[in-house]
């Protein structure tokens, strides 16, 4: 049945070697006075100390890019590398970063004289993609390409291809993978329908004058692009990539835009995700266990580039001017806590159903749903690589707690009458469905092993003892299989049953007996007692404050125990210079504290 169960999904994940999200900077050239930044070489530069005119902080990317470098150059050495991965099945992001008027939309879209990367990507895509089908390889496939192109406005997700005021529904399905139903697809054949289908679309963007940018963007843009492809021979593999290009909205300093009214009110919006932004990458270089991608639109839809599936590629654009230092020093550090997170890309296959060997632009179920650009992807409990079957273990190392499991399984069919009858799982989410049905199959199989093992055992100890000599006194007792035993020294047995005491108790505090002082266990002898705390929570809660150390605000630092309104203060300027805090013990650093 289970072999059923995974034939009928017939999906396979190919995990791929973890992959850094790359952080390449662009400086924009300057319009007046002397820069505050400048390169160094190839990967570094420098930037002056705000505190120390006569002093600079020197930062590392993967990639700098001077004022003179061109739109070919950052095309080339930064974004062509990962658009490959997607001939492959896998996802790819590139995400442009900065202040406002630092070059974002310069750099994403260009203009016709100096196409930017959104234009050059497409152009190869579509180019690989024939060509790939040409290719005189083993493996052929034929591609599709679609896009879908969004906004992010003031908090609604607005389709630019088919413009609405309708906010459109971001949906997680069972498998995780983020779709956005109702959102407008167009197929691609050539470059001509990309520039057909994008250009009106772009000028459906919101856009408006602020005092530092005549065309800012007062949105997050996002255009999607799906690789679908499929196998020409047997098995008629299909596979799905998605390409996702944003031009995100500068962070936005109102005392210098001179924003009111409405453009107050978008500006909020932006500044409220960007700190979003910044938090989920805090949360994925802490590996914190809430990453907090649902605390706005944005990050619920760059879920897959950051820490997730994609090869992603980050251009933090930054601005020469003295005016935008201090936007270009918050953009450098988000930039270099940015380099530390690792996404997980994976190839993921799928064998279309029987009777749907269709190729991938005639194929309802490739453009899943016709209207959502999101692959489908697989939970990783339903991967077949995920997990593979439990193998028997040899009888006398069976783990009791399975063997336990078994008898209580036994029981239950027995109660059920043997006859094989399903256990009532319908009303259970279909995921949990699956993984319990798995359990099952496997348990059964284990048990059916562990019978015949057992028969064996005894067949083979009774021709023993058949053929031995008589003991002495011949034991009645049934023969029973060996178990393991596991001897730990005694303090670790008691530290172990305290944290199982714990964790079964779900409480944060435990009051646990003190081993006995004597040694003696004198029955008058009074016992000590300890409180202990239970060490997830204490690691969370270090995460926690470090979390208020680089985020909080000067009210948030205030509220933590022995912080005034000086300490705060010196706190926010500390993070400002030197980055993130990575632990609570890096207070020591910050002037006149103590890690106390
Ligand atoms: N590398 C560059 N070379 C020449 N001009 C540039 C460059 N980068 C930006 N510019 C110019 O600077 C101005 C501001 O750039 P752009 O609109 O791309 O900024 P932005 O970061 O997208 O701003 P916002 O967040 O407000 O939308 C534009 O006139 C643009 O043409």
């Amino acid at each position: 049945m289970l072999s059923q169960q995974r034939a009928s999904l017939a999906e396979t994940r190919r995990a791929c070697p973890p992959a850094r999200v790359r952080v390449c900077v662009r400086l924009r050239p300057s319009s007046q006075g002397d820069p505050c930044i400048r390169g160094l070489n190839s990967r570094s530069l420098e930037i002056i100390n705000w505190r120390n005119k006569n002093e600079t902080m020197q930062y590392q990317f993967d990639t700098f890019y001077g004022d003179e470098a061109t739109q070919h150059d950052i095309y080339t050495g930064s974004v062509q590398p990962v658009l490959c991965h997607l001939l492959e099945g896998q996802n790819a992001s590139v995400l442009a970063y900065g202040p406002t008027g630092a070059g974002k939309t310069h750099t994403m879209l260009g203009s016709p004289q100096q196409p930017g990367m959104i234009p050059r990507a497409l152009r190869d895509v579509l180019q690989m993609t024939r060509e790939a089908s040409c290719s005189p390889g083993s493996e052929q496939w034929d591609y599709s390409v679609s896009m879908s192109y969004l906004e992010i406005y003031q908090e609604k997700v607005l389709d630019l291809l088919e413009p609405s005021q309708q906010d459109l529904l971001i949906r997680e399905d069972q498998d995780r993978n983020i779709l956005i139903p109702g959102l407008t697809e167009r197929e691609l054949g050539s470059f001509g329908d990309f520039e057909r289908h994008f250009l009106p679309a772009s000028c459906n963007r919101t856009v408006a004058s602020t005092r530092l940018n005549d065309r800012s963007s007062r949105s997050h843009t996002v255009l999607l692009v799906r690789v679908a492809q499929a196998q020409r021979a047997p098995p008629h593999h299909r596979r799905v990539a998605k390409l996702c290009l944003i031009d995100l909205a500068g962070s936005e300093d109102n005392r210098r835009t001179g924003n009111r009214g409405l453009r107050l009110k978008e500006s909020g919006a932006i500044n409220a995700s960007l700190h979003v932004l910044s938090k989920v990458v805090d949360a994925l270089n802490q590996g914190l266990p809430r990453v907090p991608y649902r605390d706005s639109k944005l990050t619920r839809l760059l879920q897959d580039s950051l820490g997730g599936s994609a090869h992603s590629v980050i251009i933090a654009n930054v601005a020469p001017e003295q005016r935008f230092y201090f936007d270009t020093l918050r953009t450098l550090n988000f930039a270099a806590k940015s380099k530390q997170v690792v996404n997980r890309p994976f190839t993921q296959e799928m064998l279309p159903p029987p009777g749907a060997r269709k190729r991938p632009a005639e194929d309802p179920v490739a453009s899943s749903e016709g209207t959502s650009p999101e692959a489908k992807r697989p939970h990783e409990e339903e991967s077949p690589e995920a997990e593979p079957l439990s193998s028997l273990l040899p009888l006398g190392q069976m783990d009791p707690g399975l063997v336990h499991r078994l008898l209580a399984l036994e029981q239950l069919e027995k109660q059920q009458g043997g006859t094989g009858r399903r256990l009532p799982l319908l009303n259970t989410p279909r995921r949990e469905r699956v993984a319990l049905l798995r359990q099952l199959e496997e348990t059964r199989s284990e048990l059916q092993k562990l019978k015949e093992k057992q028969k064996e055992l005894e067949a083979t100890s009774l021709l023993e003892k058949a053929c031995q000599p008589k003991p002495l006194q011949h034991s009645k007792a049934p023969i029973r299989p060996w178990k393991q035993a596991v001897v730990l020294p005694l303090q670790q047995v008691q530290t172990l049953q305290r944290e199982k005491a714990m964790a079964k108790s779900n409480k944060s505090v435990l009051v646990v007996q003190k081993q006995s002082q004597s040694g003696s266990g004198a029955e008058n002898e009074v016992p000590a007692w300890e409180l202990m705390l239970r060490p997830d929570l204490v690691a969370q809660s270090r995460a926690n404050l470090v979390a208020v150390l680089n985020e909080g605000s000067a009210k948030e630092l205030r509220a933590l125990h022995r912080i005034g309104d000086k300490k705060a203060r010196l706190i926010m300027a500390w993070r400002q210079i030197h980055g993130p805090f990575t632990q609570v013990e890096d207070l020591k650093q910050v002037e006149g504290m103590t890690a106390k």
